[in-house]
């Protein structure tokens, strides 16, 4: 039914601007009536925009639709009415203007209505799904649908309009009628079939709050808190990104040596990319977290605006136009689904009305800006210190634009940003292959956390128990552990992991992963964060890093794949210090076997298989410096135990120093849930007792 009445409105958009022109005579005249029209329907955002969002919020949405249905049903249809009474031409248009300024205003309201009310009818699973219709159907298929029908139109009813008696049948009319009677159609299907729209609890959250209070309440609402904060700005900025485009699209078509046909083109990229971007983008980025989602979705479509800024050709400006698309839908889709889903009900239509407004104001004056600057300095070009380096203006401005937009797209990334501390690009390629990368769980670490790493016999258990005596005689509470085997449960996989059956029957590579992973997952919760959140230094024999070598690089498990899945098992908990003790596996190996406790299920396999681990380890200690101390295993025992104390020194004295990443530190609380003070969290228990009583 929303798509009927968006087709209606789309058609109604044309009708009018085309209706109005062509009621007067003359260039000058018809294109101020057209743009004079389309500029109206602009303007009541200014006026109205902001209290829209109060009605929403205050008075039962479904009336407040139909009431809004009924109005434009009678406003719409009063247009071609005015005209079959015999009115004018100047009547007709300047009624025209008034009813479609007046149909916009009510149009206003009934926005943050719909869009607040659509997150309480759908699950939120579904939500987004919901939203992909919703927009491909407003922004995709209907706009064009409109501009056939109004074509047909023209085509179908040229010779009856010319007829004075058939005044009534001109397409412009038809089209008018077409949108009254649309609207008429919502307003009876949102009154006797969606009843469940008045059903909700936020109308009655605050009935004693004024409406001037509800109304600067929103407003401190989307000042406080990051995520709509974020939301908001992001939105802001990547519409006046697309406003610059729109307003440059002409003098870039001709600043690639090419005419009309290449500006229509190239519209015609946007909107190929933006059909792409929101019906495949959630196919695409999957289980990403949608706030990360969005703020990259911004800085896509900006960076692309830079692809058109240094296009030199046609289709590299057309790649630009349909990443632009591409970006401006993801980021249209990912926002409106956040909006709807993590944003109350009780102000969810102050936030969807300021957003509306904002966009159209921006849109509009980054339009009209652009415009005038390309067409102040659009034909000209600049030339740079007369190098022969030639920029035209056109191109300058998309720079900016595109800059801009990146900016916007990663302050709105880091005020959402859900899982901080995790690589960006890392999460969005794990994600794309289904296995999003967790955020650390919140944690508070008062301790410190070392691990020692490294191949067989390296010393790792002989530098364990030398670093654990050093801190204990300095009084430090010292907790020593191990993986695998340091619980019980650990203990029964050590079992398993490292004896166990060899060759066909063998524990299968995948199989051994998991095991690790679960040893490692029980031992974290249980005997490592309950130690670092007492304040004790947790040395542990083999960590994470053990798997990544041995069942990564070993076995050649992806190593991706065993990233996440130790990830996922720790809750991203991290090590402050790891000490490699890095040795030749010849040398390792003989080690072990001198020991005269004879070999276990992974130390008896081949020599390559161990110079992959050892090479692994060393590949991770390279990658992250300055958690790592790498030392040669080969050297005396007491050499290394000085120099890991030493390090250990330097952590303990200074808790700054590099390496110390977590300790003592709250992990970030999560954005959109900003800390409140006591006096607040007072005032919103007894503003929910009283909602109670
Ligand atoms: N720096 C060193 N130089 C020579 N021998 C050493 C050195 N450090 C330890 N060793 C000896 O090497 C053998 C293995 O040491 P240790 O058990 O500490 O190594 P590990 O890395 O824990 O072995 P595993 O890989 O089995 O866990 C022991 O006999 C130990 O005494
Ligand atoms: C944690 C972990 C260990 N391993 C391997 C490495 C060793 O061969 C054994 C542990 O024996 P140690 O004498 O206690 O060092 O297990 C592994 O393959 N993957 C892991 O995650």
């Amino acid at each position: 039914m929303l798509g009927a009445a968006s087709f209606g409105d789309w058609l109604g958009l044309l009708a009018t601007s085309i209706f109005a022109a062509t009621q007067v005579s003359g260039d000058t005249a018809k294109g101020a009536a057209f743009g004079g029209v389309i500029a109206v329907r602009l303007l009541p955002a200014l006026v109205l925009g902001p209290v829209a969002g109060v009605l929403a919020d205050r008075f039962d949405r479904r009336f407040t639709m139909v009431i809004c249905d009924l109005l434009r049903f009678v406003l719409f249809a009063s247009i071609p009415m005015v005209a079959l009474l015999g009115a004018k031409g100047g009547v007709v248009v300047g009624w025209a203007a008034i009813a479609t300024f007046l149909i916009e205003t009510v149009t206003l309201i009934w926005i943050p209505a719909k869009e607040a009310a659509v997150p309480n009818l759908i699950p939120r699973t579904r939500l987004e799904m919901a939203n992909q219709l919703t927009l491909i159907t407003t922004y995709g298929i209907t706009p064009i649908l409109a501009a056939l029908a109004a074509a047909g139109l023209e085509a179908a009813l040229r010779g009856i309009s010319h007829n004075p008696t058939m005044g009534w049948a001109e397409p412009a009319q038809i089209a008018l009628w077409v949108n009254a009677f649309s609207r008429l159609a919502t307003a009876l299907v949102v009154f006797f079939g969606i009843k469940e729209i008045s059903g909700r609890d936020g109308r009655r959250d605050r009935p004693e709050q004024g409406m001037l209070r509800q109304f600067v309440e929103g407003w401190k609402f989307i000042g406080k808190t990051p995520l709509v904060r974020g939301l908001v700005l992001g939105i802001l900025g990547a519409f006046a990104g697309g406003g610059i485009v729109i307003g440059t699209a002409r003098f870039f078509a001709s600043s690639l040596g090419a005419g009309d046909a290449a500006f229509y083109l190239l519209f015609g990229a946007i909107f190929v990319g933006l059909a792409l971007g929101i019906g495949l983008g959630p196919m695409i980025v999957r289980e990403m977290s949608r706030r990360r989602w969005f703020g990259m979705s911004i800085v896509l479509a900006s960076a692309s605006v830079l692809i058109l800024a240094v296009a030199l050709h046609l289709s590299m400006a057309i790649l630009g136009a349909v990443l632009v698309g591409a970006g401006a839908g993801m980021a249209f889709l990912a926002g409106t689904t956040l909006l709807g889903g993590e944003i109350a009900d009780d102000v969810r239509g102050r936030v969807f009305a300021v957003v509306q407004t904002g966009t159209r104001l921006v849109l509009m004056l980054a339009i009209s800006a652009s415009s005038v600057l390309v067409g102040v300095g659009g034909s000209r070009e600049l030339n740079i210190a007369n190098l022969g380096i030639s920029i035209s203006s056109t191109r300058m401005l998309l720079l900016a634009a595109g800059v801009a937009g990146i900016f916007a797209g990663i302050s709105a990334f880091r005020q959402m940003d859900d899982k901080r501390g995790v690589p960006v690009l890392l999460d969005l390629w794990g994600s794309v292959r289904g296995r999003p990368l967790s955020p650390a769980e919140p944690f508070t670490s008062n301790g410190l956390f070392v691990v020692f790493e490294g191949g067989e016999g390296g010393g790792k258990s002989t530098q364990v128990a030398r670093l654990a005596d050093a801190l204990g005689n300095r009084g430090r509470e010292v907790v020593v552990t191990r993986e695998p085997g340091a619980t019980d449960v650990g203990e029964r996989i050590r079992g398993l992991v490292l004896g166990g059956a060899t060759g066909p029957n063998a524990l299968s590579p995948r199989a051994e992963a998991l095991l690790y992973a679960a040893d490692r997952a029980h031992h974290v919760a249980t005997v490592v964060r309950p130690a670092l959140t007492r304040g004790a230094v947790v040395i542990s024999d083999r960590y994470v890093d053990s798997s990544l070598a041995y069942q990564g690089a070993g076995r050649t498990l992806p190593v991706d794949e065993v990233s996440w899945l130790s990830s996922w098992a720790t809750g991203g908990l991290k090590p402050d210090l790891v000490v490699l003790l890095d040795v030749d596996p010849n040398v390792g190996l003989r080690r072990v076997v001198d020991r005269g406790a004879g070999t276990d299920r992974l130390e008896g396999e081949s020599l390559e298989f161990h110079e992959r681990v050892r090479y692994a380890f060393l590949d991770l200690a390279a990658a992250d410096p300055k958690r790592y101390l790498v030392l040669d295993a080969s050297r005396p025992a007491d050499e290394i135990a000085t120099a890991v104390a030493g390090r250990l020194d330097e952590m303990l004295v200074d808790p700054t120093a590099e390496g110390r990443s977590g300790l003592g530190k709250q992990q970030p609380d999560l954005p959109g849930q900003p800390r409140l003070s006591d006096d607040e969290l007072g005032k919103i228990v007894d503003s929910e007792l009283e909602r109670r009583s």
